[in-house]
């Protein structure tokens, strides 16, 4: 499991530790891990350190100091270091200090050219968006040069990923002691470039503020076929879904919920011909299951069929697309067994009565506030896919852009549905299926099963990353 701690629980363990270590000791830590880093990139890019240029953009508290003390540190290996403060009259003492015994210089603007920046100008202190003189130094960041952030991107809020004007792309993140929230968070989460975490000794608490699944917690979470199992023992799905207008969103949800691992799918609704045409495995009609997927492509005037599932109490059901319309949280927070939702940014706004733009900016609030308001897991889809349950948030990994593309939620939809039928709990249904269904989205593409999400490939169509789905759990289960 990956963890992303908060601006207020890293900085409790940084106090904790502080006081038992000698002053400048954990700056010192950081320091020296962050120009370990530059040195690699810059040995891997030019064949070393020596004569390369690097500029420091200090900032004038202690992400200025890290980035000027491991500008010193690249000094003494033979670097032409200049360091630009955003505020002359505010710059870490004792980080200029060594950078100046160590050769470093100190200039008024950027230069023109550099092999490498680093972006000290703020970490965890950072308020708001970017003050105008901050961002008038991140403007005038070389093209060509790599960018190095220290800590965090500048401009991303540490705790929330969100971006307000202004703010650095990083080639490189290097963080200090945890991951933060907002280094996995869109929109700042695609400001990192990867991120690499340095180990400075901090103490953290158990329960983290956010989580990302690996695959190996994916693999312990799979609902897997035992030699006691039989269709219905392993779970039956039954999908409300599809419309005249919409065929192909029923076709979708099945094709996730079989390759989910349900024992058994049921279909209900009026694209039954067009789904037995493609699954002749599948029921069709009414009957014992063991979870309800309702709202793909289900059209509008179809609200009777959302509750008729939400009124089987005992029964998981996930609510998906034209499902989520209108829904009344009296009556999901009124059910005992799980719940999962899984809106777009759209579809949450529009629970939470405020615009899109607002959901997009804010993603960890808006997953928050749906959950608290439903009582209820929510997926919110996005590029990074988060979900969110009974207080824990959790963050996906695995996801690409290419799956941004038609019927790929109703996939998704069918995918979580399987998993509820199969007995995980809402938040594990949606984590794991999240999960795989980026995965699958990858392999489909072309693109490598790791790394960031802007990590190559092809486009995709939503058929494909069903397909895909098999390869995603074998290789989860390795
Ligand atoms: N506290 C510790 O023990 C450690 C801290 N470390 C570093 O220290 C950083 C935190 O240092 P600070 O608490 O001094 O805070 P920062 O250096 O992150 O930022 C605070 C400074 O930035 C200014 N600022 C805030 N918002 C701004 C904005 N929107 N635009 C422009 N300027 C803005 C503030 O006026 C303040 O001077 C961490 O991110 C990390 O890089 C590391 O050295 C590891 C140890
Ligand atoms: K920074």
């Amino acid at each position: 499991m990956r963890t992303a701690y908060s601006v207020e629980t890293v900085r409790a363990a940084e106090r904790e530790l502080m006081a038992r270590l000698p002053e400048g000791a954990l700056m010192a830590r950081a320091a020296a891990g962050l120009a370990a880093v530059c040195a690699e990139l810059l040995a891997r890019r030019r064949g070393r350190v020596y004569g390369s240029r690097v500029v420091l953009l200090a900032g004038p508290g202690d992400n200025g100091g890290d980035a000027l003390y491991a500008g010193a540190r690249l000094a003494r290996r033979g670097a032409a270091v200049t360091a630009v403060p955003m505020d002359p009259a505010r710059i870490h003492p004792g980080g200029l200090a060594a950078l100046r015994a160590a050769g470093g210089r100190v200039a008024e603007s950027v230069p023109a050219r550099a092999d490498l920046v680093l972006d000290g100008l703020t970490g965890i202190g950072g308020r708001g968006g970017l003050r105008p003189a901050a961002a008038a130094l991140v403007e005038r960041i070389p093209a060509g040069a790599l960018v190095v952030a220290v800590d965090l991107p500048s401009g991303v809020d540490a705790d929330t990923g969100e971006v307000a004007g202004p703010a650095v792309s990083a080639d490189v993140t290097v963080t200090f002691g945890a991951y933060k929230p907002g280094l996995l968070i869109d929109p700042g989460a695609s400001r990192t470039g990867a991120v690499r975490l340095v180990p400075i000794g901090l103490e953290l608490p158990d329960r983290a503020e956010l989580e990302a699944l690996q695959h190996t917690d994916v693999a312990r979470l799979l609902p897997l076929p035992g030699s006691s199992s039989d269709k219905y023992r392993r779970g039956v799905v039954g999908v409300v879904a599809g419309s005249e207008q919409y065929p192909g969103a029923a076709v979708l949800a099945v094709a996730g919920a079989l390759r989910g691992g349900a024992g058994a799918v049921r279909y209900v609704g009026p694209a039954a011909d067009a789904v037995l045409a493609r699954y002749p495995e599948v029921l069709v009609g009414r009957g014992r299951v063991q979870a309800w997927v309702v709202g793909p492509g289900l059209g509008s005037g179809r609200a009777a069929e959302v509750e008729r599932a939400l009124a089987d109490r005992d029964v998981p059901v996930l609510v998906d697309a034209d499902g989520l319309r209108g829904l009344d949280p009296e009556v999901v927070r009124a059910r005992r067994a799980a719940t999962l939702l899984t809106p777009h940014a759209g579809e949450a706004a529009a629970l939470l009565g405020v615009a899109r733009e607002e959901v997009e900016a804010g993603r960890l609030a808006a997953v928050r506030g749906l959950a608290g308001r439903y009582g209820a897991a929510v997926l919110l889809k996005g590029a990074t896919t988060l979900v969110a349950s009974g207080g824990v948030v959790r963050v996906n990994p695995t996801g690409t852009p290419w799956l941004a593309t038609a019927g790929s939620g109703d996939v998704l939809s069918g995918l979580a549905g399987a998993l509820l039928a199969g007995g995980l709990s809402g938040g594990d249904a949606g984590a794991v299926a999240a999960y795989l269904h980026g995965l699958a989205g990858r392999f489909a593409a072309g693109a490598p099963a790791a790394g960031g999400i802007a990590a190559g490939g092809a486009p995709v169509v939503a058929q494909e990353v069903a397909a895909a789905l098999p390869e995603a759990w074998r290789s989860v289960r390795g």
